[in-house]
Parts: structure tokens; C-alpha cells; sequence
């Protein structure tokens, strides 16, 4: 994929070509700081211990508002080739963790899935990202060439709609909107409205969604001089599912962390990781194959530090030619939490991928 988006409501970022390449944020970071270059995008991996792709680009253009692709292009068929880890398997490795959470050894952990795609003819990932963003009813998007993160990604793409900002820094401002909690959205009107309103009622999900909340006060209370954290989250929604969000916004400390290093004290946050830190990380390392960049952050940062970073869900990974595809799904798991459900969750979240391409 030769450049690099990310739409969001109000801003479009679109870049292309590269003048140099990172595999670590440290790298990345420093040319920033020294103004070698003026603006750094790409992805950071699900674990904080695998290689970026990061990528200092020739042109970048900012637009207002989301993305509007010149056309939307009927997209190659595509068949689910591999479910990895099985659906038998994802429940039996949920019902472990529950255990585990009922025990005590954990507060929360997220537990992924993922299905692999094949293809008849080379899906283009700026066609896939065109139907994403058509798709997605705030015009979320984003669009990241891996080849910088070493040669098991030569030529990979990730592309995914991410309704989840991990942060985006302005000047001294930093605001983050973290998601967690979910309920699927309904045909019927009225028994849509039901599903939120009890997703919003919903104790089990609440204490899911404060995990999150809870992480992110811990990293940027010592990072700013004032932080708002919301008591109660709100609703929102995607043409698949309703989530709990909580806006947060906070004023940085002088000297004040960049866009990047605000992503990297961030990254994983709860709603992909777990509580405490270090014991989900470890778990989800033995329980899951590898997430790559799933659950990671997409995004940029400029020599001013300012920058957006989305949180990688609703992605798929685009093989270099275009014929094979792995898209992921996770959701939270905390003691209460049921296996059957968390299965059927993981496949509405699948949803945003597979619709735009067309599987059922
Ligand atoms: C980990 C994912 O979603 C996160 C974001 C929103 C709600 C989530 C949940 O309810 O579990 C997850 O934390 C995913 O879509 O793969």
C-alpha cells in the first residue's frame, strides 16, 4: 500500500511515499525531536516488545472532514478460508480466563480471535478502505503499509474502521475516547434503543469500561496539570454495535509528551489488554497466537508533537498480494463474564470487516 490515511470526522490525514523508515518508536521519536523530519505515521503492534511501522512519509495532505474516496469499487469474492483459533477453541480458551478472573489472578483481559480470508483476485487495500470508510457512519478509517516493521510484513497493509481514539494531542491538550462495553445493534428501532439503554445500565459492562477509564487517569494524571474524566460513559455506536465511551481531556505538563510518546505510555490500554498490566499482557502472550498489528494504534505525529493515534480494532491484515486476508476480533472478559456470549460478540465485531467485503 503506498502511503498512508486515517479519516475521521473531522480531519483526513493522507500521505504517500517515504523518506525514512522505523521499526522503533525511539528511532521515530528522535527524528522528530530533532526536526530531521516533519511528520512520522504508521502502526504500533499489539505488544509493546514487536517492531513498529513507522514511516516519515514525502507528502502529506490534511483535509476537513472524513475521506471521500473518488469511487467505492466492488471488491474481489472472498471466502473464509481458516478460523484461528476455532470457535470451539475461543470459547474453552474464554471459559480458562473466566476461571482465572473468578480466582483472582485477574481483573480484566481481552481475548481475540481471528478469520482468514482468501480472495479469487488481488484485493487492492485502498479499495477495501474505501468501502470501510463508505461504511462506517462517522467516515472512521485508516490505511497503514507494515513494510517497515521488518520482512515478515513486507508489502502488508492493515486497514480497518476504528471507532476507538487512543489519543490525539493538540498543543498542551490531549483528549482520548476509550471504548469498552458492547451490545449489538438491532433492526427494529425500538428493540435497537433497548439493546443501549441497557448496555448503559449494564453493571457487568460498566465495570468492563472502567478498567479503561481507570488505566488512563493512572498514565496521564502524572502527565498533566488538569485531567476530566467523566463519571458515568455515554453511548455510542457503529453501524454493527453501541459501545460505553467516556470523552477525556486533559492539559499537558510542560515539557509536554508527544503524540507518539503519549501513544507508546497509553498502548495497550484495557480495552485491549487487561488489568492489572503486566499479568493480562502475559496472559494473553500464552493464551493467543500472536496479535501482529491487531490491537495496536494507528496514527501520526508531527515535529510539534501533536498527532492522532486510533486504537487498531476492526482491522484486517492484506497479505502482499492481495489474496489473503486476516481480520480479528476481541472483546473483554471480567468474572462475570459468559463464553457463548463473549463468541457471539467477537462475531458481530467481525461484521465491520467481513460486510465490506462482502462475506455473510
Ligand atoms: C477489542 C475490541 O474492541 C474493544 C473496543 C470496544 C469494546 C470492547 C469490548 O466491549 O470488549 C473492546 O474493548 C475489538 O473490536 O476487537
Amino acid at each position: 500500500m503506498d502511503g498512508f490515511l486515517l479519516s475521521r470526522a473531522d480531519r483526513t490525514l493522507r500521505t504517500s511515499g517515504s523518506r525514512d523508515q522505523y521499526r522503533g518508536i525511539d528511532a521515530a521519536a528522535e527524528a522528530l525531536a530533532r526536526r530531521d523530519v516533519p511528520l512520522v505515521v504508521g502502526a504500533l503492534p499489539f505488544d509493546p516488545c514487536g517492531p513498529a511501522a513507522l514511516t516519515a512519509p514525502e507528502t502529506a495532505v490534511f483535509t476537513t472532514g472524513p475521506w471521500r474516496p473518488e469511487a467505492v469499487p466492488t471488491l474481489p469474492a472472498v471466502r473464509v478460508a481458516e478460523r484461528l483459533p476455532a470457535p470451539e477453541e475461543h470459547l474453552r480458551r474464554v471459559a480458562v480466563l473466566v476461571d482465572r478472573l473468578r480466582a483472582g489472578e485477574l481483573d480484566k483481559v481481552v481475548a481475540a480471535r481471528s478469520v482468514i480470508l482468501e480472495a479469487d483476485h488481488p484485493i487492492r487495500p485502498w479499495s477495501l478502505l474505501a468501502r470501510l470508510v463508505d461504511g462506517d457512519p462517522h467516515g472512521n478509517g485508516f490505511g497503514v503499509d507494515l513494510t517497515p516493521a521488518g520482512d515478515d510484513y513486507t508489502g502488508h497493509a492493515l486497514v480497518g474502521a476504528s471507532p476507538e481514539l487512543l489519543l490525539e494531542r493538540t498543543g498542551r491538550e490531549v483528549r482520548c475516547f476509550p471504548l469498552a462495553g458492547t451490545a449489538p445493534r438491532r433492526a427494529d428501532p425500538e428493540a435497537d434503543h433497548a439493546e443501549g439503554q441497557a448496555l448503559l445500565a449494564s453493571a457487568k459492562n460498566r465495570i468492563e469500561h472502567a478498567y479503561v477509564t481507570d488505566r488512563i487517569r493512572e498514565v496521564l494524571g502524572p502527565v498533566c496539570t488538569e485531567l476530566s474524566v467523566p463519571d458515568a460513559p455515554e453511548l455510542v455506536s457503529t453501524r454493527q454495535v453501541w459501545h460505553l465511551a467516556t470523552p477525556i481531556r486533559g492539559l499537558l505538563r510542560d515539557p509536554a509528551p508527544s503524540a507518539l510518546e503519549l501513544a507508546r505510555l497509553l498502548h495497550p490500554t484495557p480495552a485491549v489488554g487487561g488489568t492489572p498490566f503486566a499479568a493480562s499482557l502475559d496472559a494473553i502472550r500464552a493464551t493467543e497466537e500472536p496479535r501482529r498489528f491487531y490491537g495496536g494504534a494507528a496514527g501520526w505525529c508531527d515535529a510539534d508533537g501533536d498527532g492522532v493515534w486510533v486504537v487498531a480494532i476492526r482491522c484486517a491484515e492484506v497479505d502482499a498480494d492481495g489474496l489473503r486476508l486476516r481480520a480479528w476480533a476481541g472483546g473483554g472478559i471480567v468474572a462475570a463474564s459468559d463464553p457463548d456470549s463473549e463468541l457471539a460478540e467477537t462475531t458481530t465485531k467481525l461484521g465491520t470487516l467481513l460486510g465490506a467485503l462482502g462475506v455473510s
